[in-house]
């Protein structure tokens, strides 16, 4: 089956989310940070990329159904204080929209944005077909002026078929551990991926894509990793055991997002480790497009216990002890390792 018009219209709308959180991303004052009950920092930002994504999805694809899965609702608008960031919010849509000749954007209002906001209820599941986003993922990096991925997929029967990853601040060069860091004006990729067809990066400001492939070492010494930059959202301690184990001699790469996929996906490092706390429930919008973005590049993407990831169970992901992920010749000895490490924690508690 081809997803054509789905990934031109996917591409579209994230490379509109890009411009709108770049936007946001310069002007970020204080004040644009509200405190959600879960006290993760919401941006206007990850309420006008999600608006932005579900008006373009809908508009381009107007002859199918639409069903979003997306990790924000607008609950937090509704009340007084919502106010203000709601007209901000719907500025920067309108804003970005006119940038596009084809679209008609001044019309839209206040209400048109909480609805399109809303749209992303959808619980998924796996029969039909179901976009899944995160607006901006790696709130935390967003915010500190660092790495934030605006990442949008398509799941088909319960199977990720395409995926989008925006990341405005990843460097168009490798950013592997070997690599000096190039100057932020070199920086802004699109990467995409569809089944069966591999996996491409573009410039996000416009340039042809180009084929992208894992790394293809086999060589644990030579392969660096992967890891969250916040120390909250995964296990330092376990994977650098898990890294010392295998004979990685690098030292971990900590960024924030699904930008870790991106990176992976063109071999700028080898291996991506992510431990969450225990009783973190992983969200599918946090791994359906980086995951398809590293498989058509070559790679491998499972839980801790090298089970597949299965996208068709509702809004979360459940897996047994993190997820991991590499090319197809380091997977067995990192599954070795992860094993190891975690019977040693086991005992050791
Ligand atoms: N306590 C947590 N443990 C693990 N992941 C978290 C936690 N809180 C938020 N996240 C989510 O983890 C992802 C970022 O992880 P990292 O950048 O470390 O890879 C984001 O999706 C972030 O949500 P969000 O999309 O709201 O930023
Ligand atoms: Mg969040
Ligand atoms: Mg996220
Ligand atoms: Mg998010």
């Amino acid at each position: 089956m081809s997803y054509e018009k789905e990934l031109a219209a996917a591409k579209k709308a994230a490379t509109l989310a890009a411009r709108l959180c770049q936007k946001v991303q310069k002007a970020l004052l204080q004040s644009d940070v509200q405190s959600k009950s879960d006290k993760s920092p919401v941006t206007v930002a990850d309420y006008g990329s999600q608006a932005l994504i579900s008006f373009v999805l809908e508009r381009e694809l107007p002859s199918e159904p639409f069903s979003l899965v997306a990790e924000e609702d607008s609950g937090d608008l509704h009340n007084e204080s919502g106010q203000e960031t709601l007209k901000r919010i719907t500025e920067y849509v309108i804003d970005t929209l006119a940038s596009e000749e084809t679209y008609d954007s001044s019309s839209i209002t206040k209400e048109d944005v909480i609805r399109a906001i809303d749209s992303g209820k959808s619980e998924g599941g796996s029969s039909g077909r179901h976009w899944v986003l995160d607006p901006i993922d790696g709130t935390k990096g967003f915010v500190r002026g660092d790495q934030y991925a605006i990442a949008l997929a398509l799941l088909h029967e319960g199977k990720v078929v395409l995926g989008v990853l925006a990341c405005p601040n990843l460097p168009l060069a490798s950013i592997g551990s070997n690599h000096q860091h190039s100057s932020s004006k070199d920086a802004g990729c699109l990467f995409f991926a569809t089944i069966g067809e591999g996996t491409y990066m573009q410039a996000l400001d416009g340039s042809s894509p180009t084929r992208v492939y894992v790394t293809a070492t086999d060589n644990p010494a030579e392969a660096s990793f992967f890891e969250s930059f916040e120390a909250a959202h995964s296990s330092h301690g376990l994977s650098s055991s898990i890294a010392e184990k295998l004979g990685v001699k690098a030292p971990p790469v900590r960024i924030d997002s699904q930008a870790k996929y991106g990176a992976l996906s063109r071999g700028d490092g080898a291996i991506y480790m992510r431990f969450a706390r225990k009783g973190y429930r992983e969200k599918i919008w946090d791994h359906a497009a980086g995951s398809i973005v590293v498989t058509e590049a070559g790679g491998m993407v499972t839980d801790g216990a090298g089970n597949p990831l299965d996208f068709s169970k509702g809004r979360f992901l459940d897996v047994d002890s993190g997820i991991i992920a590499t090319n197809q010749k380091l997977m067995p000895l990192l599954l070795r390792a992860v094993k190891e490490s975690l019977n040693e924690k086991a005992s050791s508690l």
